[in-house]
């Protein structure tokens, strides 16, 4: 069991900051409802129908990126899964954002506006520095708690993650607490066969940190998405480099020692894709052996049948399946094929498998498998796949430096 306070710890009628993790895939401007919406709206309606007055912090996308937009239809999307009303407010801690706080009744709830549009919430920075920003020290005497509920953002030292608990009597919500425990407690099972993890997805310098890590407790890797080719780039294939994305080459300069050693000196644990799928100019999906490829002329945007029925077998043969990643751009039903089957070569063994990610995750639901098939469907990514090496995560290491050392009591 956890060392931090829960919301069963809270005192009544509270004025509460909680800071959720919606970010979520945006489609040509629209953001796409998701897990996290239904997971977090249970905090949220929770905090509102005990009276509490609440105002909700949240981040989307990265600054520079497509998905770094407004939070705004986050509150409709948000609103519709908590039976409450969302308000938002276009201000992060500006006059706007505190009128509209100071104006919160019992069992309101506020939105504000993307974290990640104040400066001073990215910096990857210790604790007390982002306690001492303008953004805290503005923000916290606002507030008599604060509860964080974004396990999926707690691998980040970013200001809303770790500057409140210095501030303020902090707490877990019903999603931090609930991932906290499942994903610890995978953290620390053993297992006498074997245990495959599949590794794939966009934040390849994610995965690519944690694959070294894991190779203890991880008996095979199952390669795809853009980490995979990464992977092939190392091995001598011509693929791996930007054509008309910018996903692979500074995450090539950022990891290619990375991803060298873990080929040289695991050759037999990782196993890469035979072939790949892209679209060909009548719009269809074509598949090329890796062996046949001469150039990279066109995004690969999954991998091919033959990988997946490669990958088939170390999977029923597992005794653990984690799964980190898509293997294709499985959004558009051509380039699912590979997360697909391997997710329903997952769900068809009686192996311990989890599937972690929040844009991930969706294909479950998607493409018609059912959450029960797995032992564990988490929404977070990053976070998750630091938790199995037991790595600290820094904004639940400060909620229990917060309860123990008695922050605002
Ligand atoms: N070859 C590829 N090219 C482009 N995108 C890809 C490719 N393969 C997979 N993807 C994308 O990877 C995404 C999922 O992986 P990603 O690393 O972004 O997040 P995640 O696993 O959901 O975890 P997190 O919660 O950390 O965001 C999918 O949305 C899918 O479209
Ligand atoms: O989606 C996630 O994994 C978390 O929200 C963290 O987002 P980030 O990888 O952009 O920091």
């Amino acid at each position: 069991m956890s060392s931090f306070r829960t919301l069963d710890d809270l005192p009544a009628q509270q004025r509460v900051l909680v800071r959720l993790d919606l970010n979520s895939p945006v489609e040509d401007g629209v953001v796409q409802d998701n897990r996290r919406f239904s997971r977090h709206a249970e905090t949220v309606a929770e905090l509102a129908d005990a009276g509490h007055r609440v105002a909700l912090m949240a981040h989307q996308g990265r600054p520079g990126d497509d998905d770094f937009v407004s939070l705004e239809q986050h509150a409709d999307v948000l609103a519709e899964h908590a039976g409450v009303d969302v308000d938002f407010v276009a201000d992060t801690f500006g006059d706007d954002a505190l009128a509209a706080i100071r104006s919160l009744d019992a069992g309101d709830v506020l939105l504000l506006e993307n974290t990640r549009m104040t400066d001073d919430e990215l910096p990857e920075e210790e604790p007390e520095e982002h306690a001492a920003s303008d953004f805290v020290e503005t923000l916290a005497p606002e507030f008599d708690a604060y509860v964080n509920d974004a396990y999926s953002a707690a691998h980040r030292q970013h200001a809303s993650l770790v500057g409140f608990p210095l501030r303020l009597p902090s707490y877990a919500g019903r999603v931090m607490e609930t991932e906290y425990e499942a994903n610890t407690a995978i953290a620390e099972r053993e297992f006498d066969g074997d245990v495959t993890m599949v590794v794939g997805g966009t934040k390849a310098t994610d995965v690519i940190g944690v694959m070294e890590a894991l190779d203890e407790k991880v008996d095979r890797f199952l390669l795809g998405g853009v980490a995979g080719e990464l992977f092939l780039r190392a091995a001598g294939y011509p693929v791996g480099e930007d054509v008309d994305t910018e996903l692979f080459d500074d995450q090539w300069n950022a990891n290619e020692e990375t991803i060298r050693s873990v080929l040289e000196e695991r050759r037999d644990q990782v196993t890469l894709a035979s072939d790949l799928a892209y679209e060909d100019a009548d719009g269809e999906r074509s598949e090329v052996a890796v062996e046949d490829i001469v150039e990279k002329t066109q995004s690969f945007l999954d991998v091919g049948s033959d990988t997946v029925a490669d990958y088939e077998p170390t999977i029923r043969d597992s005794e653990a399946v984690f799964v980190k990643g898509a293997l294709g751009v499985f959004e558009d039903e051509r380039f699912s094929v590979g997360t697909v089957g391997v997710l329903e070569a997952i769900a068809d063994t009686d192996c311990f498998s989890v599937v972690g990610g929040g844009d991930t995750s969706r294909a479950i639901g998607m493409y018609g498998m059912s959450e029960d098939d797995f032992s564990h469907v988490s929404i977070a990514g990053g976070a998750y796949i630091r938790a199995l090496t037991g790595e600290p995560l820094p904004a639940i290491e400060l909620l229990v430096r917060n309860a123990a050392e008695g922050v605002g009591r």
